[in-house]
């Protein structure tokens, strides 16, 4: 428990970083930067291949076990003469000529991360040490997505990047998140140790178009519902806390993150924090005011809140987040309507 200030001020390192690809001081040709997304078929992912897309400058290569992602998220750049998809697990070492790695692949929904925590750990910690040992052979920067259940449950409130958590090590949730604490640890460890030029992501709940219709997680399960008609099943007490980032805002902080000169960890998330009461109550309203909201068992080690302190996204990126969470729950909408086949009531 407790906060530790010397937490960010000793973990940066002066050895040189590996030298990067020949390529990236050529004379007489700029070369394409080559961006490595694992784990890019997945929600976030696709997000961040679309903006990274969008620069002409880029090529980008997803690599992804289709677990919880699928090629469908990524169905308009299959072809496209800057994008490959390579279907591979990152348990198993991989071998290609890239410049920033984006390492993003982990289940992220409870119920997947569960379905086989012997496999979740290792993919955030073979997986990781994989992708670092990728960074170090060919000179790439890497960032990891950690996620703010390295907090797992909070006894600070809001949780700055200083806090060091309150996690339980032999928990259901532990494959996730001790595998993430694992994850971060090795990010620092080849830093200093190799100077790998790491970036560390503490991503808080994010939701948005392309989250898989049963994916388990709050916001696509009371969407999914209410555009069925079924109950929303909120799980007791009702009372925990959880605060909701829109995944453009995601994409925006990923990037900047990645681009910037800081390694982290940082804090990404939207600071809005609502009771998942709450959050029911809204999705009634805004989508279908005549179903039910029904109380059901909790899982164990649920964190009972999460707000991020985003002091030092707003300092050191320049970023926070633009969009409230009513209004990102209509576009999600739109997108669950098309893929559910339900249309909107005129
Ligand atoms: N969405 C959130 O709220 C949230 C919060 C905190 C952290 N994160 C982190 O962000 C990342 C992306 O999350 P998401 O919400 O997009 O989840 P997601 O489940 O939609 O995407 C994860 C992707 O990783 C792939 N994957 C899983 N295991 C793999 C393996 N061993 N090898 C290769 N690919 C593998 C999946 O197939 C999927 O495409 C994850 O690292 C997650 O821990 C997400
Ligand atoms: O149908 C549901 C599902 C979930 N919940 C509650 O909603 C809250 C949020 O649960 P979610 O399953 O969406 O996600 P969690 O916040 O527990 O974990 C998430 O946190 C950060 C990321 O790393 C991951 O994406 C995920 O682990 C929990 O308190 C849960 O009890 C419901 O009330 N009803």
């Amino acid at each position: 428990m407790g906060t530790n200030s010397s937490n960010g001020e000793h973990q940066t390192t002066t050895k040189p970083p590996p030298m990067p690809s020949p390529l990236r001081n050529s004379k007489f040709f700029q070369s394409n930067m080559r961006i490595l997304v694992t784990g890019g078929a997945g929600f976030i992912g696709s997000h961040l291949v679309d903006k990274l897309m969008e620069n002409e400058k880029n090529e980008v290569i997803v690599a992804d076990n289709y677990f919880t992602g699928s090629k469908d998220n990524l169905k308009k750049w299959i072809g496209h003469p800057r994008f490959e998809l390579i279907r591979h697990d990152v348990t198993e070492p991989l071998l290609i000529e890239v410049d920033q790695i984006y390492h993003l692949a982990c289940p992220a929904s409870p119920i997947f991360y569960k379905y086989n925590p012997v496999k979740t750990i290792k993919t955030n910690v073979i997986g990781t040490l994989n992708m670092l040992g990728l960074a170090k052979r060919v000179g790439a920067r890497i960032l990891l997505t950690s996620t703010s259940e390295v907090y797992g449950d909070p006894l600070v409130h809001p949780q700055p990047e200083t806090y060091w958590g309150n996690v339980n090590p032999i928990g259901v949730r532990s494959c996730y998140d001790e595998g993430k604490r694992v994850a971060e640890t090795l990010m620092f460890d080849y830093h200093r140790q190799h100077g790998i030029e790491i970036r560390i992501a503490r991503i808080f709940n994010t939701y948005g178009p392309r989250m898989n219709i049963d994916d388990g997680r709050v916001v696509s399960n009371f969407i999914a519902q209410a555009l069925r008609g079924e109950p929303l099943t909120v799980q007791k007490p009702g009372t925990q806390t959880r605060s909701f980032c829109y995944v453009s805002d995601m994409v925006d902080g990923l990037i900047r993150l990645m681009e910037g000169e800081n390694t982290g960890p940082i804090n990404i998330g939207n600071p809005g924090e609502f009771t998942m009461i709450e959050l029911a109550e809204n999705v009634k309203e805004l989508i279908n005011p005549a179903v039910e909201i029904k109380m059901v068992e909790n899982t164990p080690d649920d964190p009972r809140q999460r707000k991020p302190d985003i002091t030092k996204a707003k300092e050191l990126l320049g970023w926070e987040p633009k969009v409230k969470l009513r209004d990102g729950l209509p576009l999600m909408e739109e997108d669950f309507r098309l893929r559910l086949g339900v249309a909107k009531k005129k």
